[in-house]
């Protein structure tokens, strides 16, 4: 096989799967959701519109968005044994390990494992649950009750609710359901990719959730929200930070929160609308120090390696002002983008090609035993 024309590491500008689901088009600086641009409808729409544009591929109206909010309440509430079975979990487990374990076990849940048919009443349910496993299994894991689900709250207040235990005024709710938006899909990051490869032999949806959650787990993914948060705190002031990324960057470090395959010279549209989002809540709490830091960072970045802020950097501190504890902001991002992944397993069953590439073989032969 011909290195030149089929190596590309990590699969760089590979195209691995058509798909009608999003496209990021860099030059125009939009992500393109089924056809809207994702800034626009979280400037404008909510997270359960998000749902029925992604698995029916248009908006919903108000009475069918109303009919979404009710069934996602209804499955909302997890089984006791579920319950119990994530209470057994050793309490240092990571609560992305937890959610991983969490999803893993709704399978044994699921009469129907596996049917086809059934695909989108069982992507409803996962949305509905993973964010009760998400919250519930962190307080689990703190020795503390779960928090039932309040039916009186919409989707995204009802999930911060039971992050934090502490009913979200409305500009909260709404930016965290803003939050919920810019991560719910992004083409093709190595967690759907994993997920579609593991859809691609006709596993069921739950294994492909349990491996992307893996994938989203590593820090040069996912996990990159919670270690930004730690940075930020770690730097305590704006030449503490400063002084902090400097060292990283003399060590030649990974900075997290800065960088993306593939919006590496430019920033991420997503990071801006979380910016904002962090000057609004900076001002309400007081917190403009946290929102100097940051930018004093983003100068700093841009300057020192010419690289730009990715959304888990401004994520994190929106989380931060939230009241939402660190060990969640993995967890988060991965129940928002629980719903463009289910898109795309769903897509990958409709017109499925098995995964398996080939490789360049760099190792010896002719060897003999
Ligand atoms: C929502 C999300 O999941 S977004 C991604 C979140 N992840 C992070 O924030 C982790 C930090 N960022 C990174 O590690 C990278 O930018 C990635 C993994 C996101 C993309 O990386 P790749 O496309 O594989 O590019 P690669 O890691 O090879 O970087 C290219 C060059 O930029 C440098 N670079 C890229 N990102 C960073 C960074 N965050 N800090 C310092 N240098 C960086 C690399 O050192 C490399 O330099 P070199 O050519 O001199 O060796
Ligand atoms: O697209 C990527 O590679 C990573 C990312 O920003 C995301 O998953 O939101």
């Amino acid at each position: 096989m011909d290195k030149t024309t089929t190596f590309q590491p990590g699969l760089n500008g590979v195209i691995a799967a058509e798909t009608k689901l999003s496209y990021l088009d860099v030059e125009a600086e939009e992500i393109v959701i089924r056809g809207y641009d994702l800034i626009e409808l979280a400037e404008k729409r909510q997270y359960i519109d998000l749902i029925q544009l992604l698995l029916k591929g248009r908006l919903p109206d108000g009475a069918e968005q109303q009919e979404l909010e009710e069934t996602l309440k209804l499955e909302a509430p997890l089984s006791d044994s579920l319950v119990q079975l994530l209470a057994k979990l050793p309490k240092d487990t990571h609560p992305m390990d937890a959610l991983r374990t969490g999803i893993s076990a709704l399978a044994g849940y699921d009469k129907n494992l596996g049917e086809r048919k059934n695909l989108e009443q069982t992507i409803l349910r996962l949305l509905a649950k993973i964010p009760v496993i998400t919250a519930g299994s962190y307080h689990l894991l703190q020795e503390k009750s779960i928090l039932e689900p309040d039916p009186d709250l919409s989707y995204s207040a009802n999930f911060l609710y039971m992050l934090t235990g502490r009913v979200p005024d409305e500009q909260e709710a709404s930016i965290f359901d803003q939050s919920l938006m810019v991560y719910s899909e992004h083409e093709m990051p190595n967690s759907t990719f994993t997920a579609r490869v593991i859809a691609s032999t006709n596993s069921d949806l739950y294994g492909a959730l349990t491996g992307a959650v893996a994938s989203l787990k590593g820090n040069l993914h996912g996990g990159a929200n919670e270690a930004v948060m730690h940075m930020l705190l770690e730097g305590r002031s704006v030449e503490g930070f400063r002084q902090l990324l400097l060292e990283k960057l003399a060590r030649k470090e990974k900075v997290m929160g800065f960088g993306h395959r593939v919006y590496m010279r430019k920033m991420d549209p997503r990071a801006s609308l979380m910016k904002e989002a962090l000057r609004k809540l900076a001002a309400v709490k007081n917190r403009e120090d946290l929102l100097e830091c940051c930018e004093a960072g983003e100068e700093l970045m841009k300057e020192e390696k010419g690289l730009y802020p990715n959304l888990d950097y401004y994520a994190a501190p929106v989380y931060y002002l939230l009241g939402i504890p660190i060990d969640l902001y993995t967890p988060i991002f991965f129940s928002a983008r629980t719903l463009g992944i289910c898109a795309h397993v769903a897509e990958q069953y409709t017109d499925n090609k098995l995964f398996r590439p080939r490789v360049h073989y760099t190792g010896p032969r002719g060897l003999h035993p």
